[in-house]
């Protein structure tokens, strides 16, 4: 009985949440017509239904923006003018005492300016001329500098664990370095918290847009409604990795002895024209967005943020892809695999396919060469070429037992970890009794720890608050895990490839 009251409340309050949600959309799109926020050519009393509509896509990145009509690629689908879009000058323009506080603090960044700036507006309520725009904002965020202690460790790989590190710091200290700058704008207390910080660089990080004036980039009303979508084309992906190998072969042919080169990957970047399918049109005084594919009536129409593995989707935007075509492996490599090649340490890693990379194949090969005959085969290794069947069985069978012991070394499995994921959301409660079919003991203890975390989190929380921050901590934990589970799938599947070279391999030997 208590229970269903409870659940009748928590609907209750998840309908209002639903209809005050309905009503925050629609001030935000008649504000957005009328700032002329548009996705079509003459203005209306709403800013979509032409091209786009705001519609909910369940496990494809939630509310986002589906076609009004049947769209054709490269169609002009959203313009958003200047005026409207949320940037450090516009908002220095607009405010005098904004102005002056920030000039007397130019040693910070401009990330942290834009999200001080945002604390700020933030703090004027009703009377922000963004408030329509504020209200819909996300409450909270899943980034990993949001991650704690046993969100992270639950990561289980050490340079995803270092990553959240590195991201918590950098979250804390330049929340510090703000600090005198928020006092001076008479920020409100909660505003102030490293809470409210780590809301607000979340927001920054995962809306901005590139804008050529200004390297804080700014937040988009409307146009940061778009999902997003990897950038998957096979000719920018194989480009990169060719350039990658030509800029190599170049420096091959000045390599003095050891000397390595490092390859300039931002030039890399820029050559491949970054891949999104919006931008600032300085011609048209606007923010565009093009649709980079045909899209039926209804599909959800998507947005490349630009190429990122799901470590640095999570580090950025506080979600994953289960199938993201850019993900990658790195397994640790011993010093001497660096140091006999000439690849910077960024190329050498596992493709998402489980295929090693290029440039992973050739170090190998090269230093699976004896020391004094790498320069004369170095210009085939570089080239991409197989040296000798010997060479690359041993080369098949050293990627195979490193996948192996990479696994082996992680506290578990890849099938736990599938079935621990299939559980996680059937944790309703922290006090039920824990009845879960072939969990394995590991995975026990770990949901033991979770609920012991949550509750110690929330001893003195109302059981409402309770349900929230577990829900939440569930929702970053189930990150973590499909992290790691993606990580393993990755290394079974090189795994898988890598076995199968060595059988036709070995199937070439014993034919000669
Ligand atoms: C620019 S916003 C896009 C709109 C956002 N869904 C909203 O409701 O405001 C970027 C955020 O949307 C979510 N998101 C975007 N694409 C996603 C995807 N493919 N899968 C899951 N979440 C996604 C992530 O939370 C990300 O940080």
């Amino acid at each position: 009985m208590v229970a269903t009251l409870y659940d009748q409340s928590w609907h209750q309050s998840k309908r209002l949440n639903m209809e005050q949600e309905e009503g925050n959309l629609e001030r935000l799109l008649k504000w957005a017509a009328e700032c002329g926020i548009s996705d079509s050519k003459c203005r209306g009393l709403s800013c979509l239904g032409h091209s786009l509509v705001v519609s909910y896509f369940h496990g494809a990145g939630g509310r986002g923006l589906g076609a009004a009509r049947d769209l054709e690629k490269g169609e002009l689908v959203l313009k958003v003018p200047k005026w409207a879009l949320f940037t450090r000058e516009s908002l220095l323009l607009k405010d005098d005492q904004l102005s002056v506080a920030v000039n007397a603090h130019s040693s910070l960044s401009s990330t942290q300016t834009l999200t001080v700036c945002l604390l700020y507006e933030m703090g004027k309520g009703k009377t922000s001329w963004w408030h329509p725009y504020l209200i819909n904002l996300p409450r909270s965020y899943d980034i990993i500098a949001t991650f704690g202690e046993f969100e992270k460790q639950a990561m289980q790989v050490d340079d995803a664990i270092w990553a959240a590190d590195k991201a918590i710091s950098k979250a804390e200290f330049e929340w510090k370095e703000t600090n005198a700058l928020m006092e001076q704008l008479k920020l409100k207390p909660q505003l102030r918290t490293f809470r409210a910080w780590l809301w607000a660089s979340a927001t920054v990080s995962s809306r901005t847009m590139h804008i050529p004036w200004d390297g804080a980039g700014c937040l988009c009303p409307v146009g940061d409604l778009f999902n997003y979508s990897a950038p998957v084309e096979e000719s920018d992906f194989e480009n990169m990795e060719h350039r990658t190998h030509d800029l190599a072969l170049q420096d091959i042919s000045t390599v003095n002895g050891e000397t390595s080169c490092i390859l300039d990957m931002e030039q890399l970047d820029s050559d491949s024209g970054r891949l999104t399918d919006g931008r600032f049109e300085n011609d048209v005084g606007a923010y565009c967005f093009y649709a980079k594919k045909s899209y039926r009536k209804g599909e959800q129409v998507l947005l490349s943020y630009g190429t990122y593995t799901n470590l640095e989707l999570l580090e950025h935007y506080g979600f994953l892809l289960n199938e993201n075509p850019n993900d990658k492996v790195f397994v640790p490599l011993e010093p001497e695999i660096y140091s006999s090649c000439s690849w910077p340490k960024e190329s050498l890693y596992i493709h998402q396919s489980g295929k090693p990379s290029f440039a992973l194949l050739s170090a190998l090969r090269l230093w699976a060469t004896p020391a004094n005959r790498r320069r004369s085969v170095g210009h085939l290794a570089y080239s991409g070429l197989q040296l000798s069947v010997e060479n690359e069985l041993f080369v098949m069978r050293w990627i195979s037992n490193k996948c192996n012991s990479t696994m082996k070394n992680l506290p578990t499995t890849f099938e736990e970890d599938s079935l621990l994921l299939s559980v996680i959301d059937k944790i309703q409660n922290v006090n039920a009794p824990l009845e879960f079919a072939n969990v394995s003991s590991v995975s026990t203890d770990e949901i033991c720890t979770f609920r012991a975390n949550v509750l110690k989190k929330g001893e003195t929380d109302s059981k409402t608050l309770v349900s929230g921050k577990m829900q939440r901590s569930r929702e970053r934990w189930k990150l973590a895990v499909k992290w790691r589970l993606g990580y393993k799938k990755i290394l079974v599947d090189c795994i898988s490839v890598c076995d199968e070279m060595i059988r036709v391999l070995c199937s070439q030997i014993s034919h000669s």
